[in-house]
């Protein structure tokens, strides 16, 4: 594992008092994110939940917003835009957008741990406009076209 990079973060008003996200194990690869507000997701609904954080990544970094699988299995709720992107020049605050899968009332208490925060590295791309690409053995087929499912067939 490499060394932790440092992340500058900010407490806003109504993060005060929370815990810091947090990996869990000493092998994790998310840092867990707790709730800044109490709110219920009803099926079929998204809100985009406070955390009370605002960051200052540094730069060749993202911070990605992925789902905790326990809540996905056992409740339906997750991150519709998962991996969130967090920019490394965005000062607003952090927020984890859940949508509700699940049959009932999903109801989130301030401090609860909602979702999961990965640092990960971010290379830009820089185009290079050609007339043709190179040909390969896949070609244009994608979408299934391998196989590996009957469904697919
Ligand atoms: O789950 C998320 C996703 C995004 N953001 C914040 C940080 C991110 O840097 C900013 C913009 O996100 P994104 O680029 O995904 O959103 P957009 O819809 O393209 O908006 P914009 O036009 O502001 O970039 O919103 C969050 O707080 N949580």
């Amino acid at each position: 594992m490499t060394d932790p990079v440092g992340v500058r973060l900010k407490r806003l008003p109504h993060g005060e008092g929370l815990a810091l996200p947090a990996y869990t194990t000493s092998g994790a690869a998310g840092m867990d994110v707790l709730a800044a507000e109490d709110c219920v997701i009803a099926p079929g609904q998204r809100h985009a939940v406070a955390t009370g954080l605002a960051v200052a990544i540094p730069q060749g970094y993202e911070i990605q917003v992925r789902p905790r699988s326990g809540l996905a299995l056992k409740h339906g709720i997750t991150v519709p835009n998962t991996p969130g992107t967090i920019d490394s020049d965005y000062r607003g605050e952090l927020k984890v957008i859940l949508i509700n899968h699940g049959a009932g009332d999903f109801t989130i208490q301030r401090g609860d741990r909602i979702a999961q925060l990965v640092l990960a590295p971010v290379t830009q791309a820089a185009w290079e406009e050609v007339g043709e690409l190179d040909t390969t053995t896949r070609g244009a087929g994608g979408f299934g076209s391998t196989g590996g499912h009957a469904k697919l067939a």
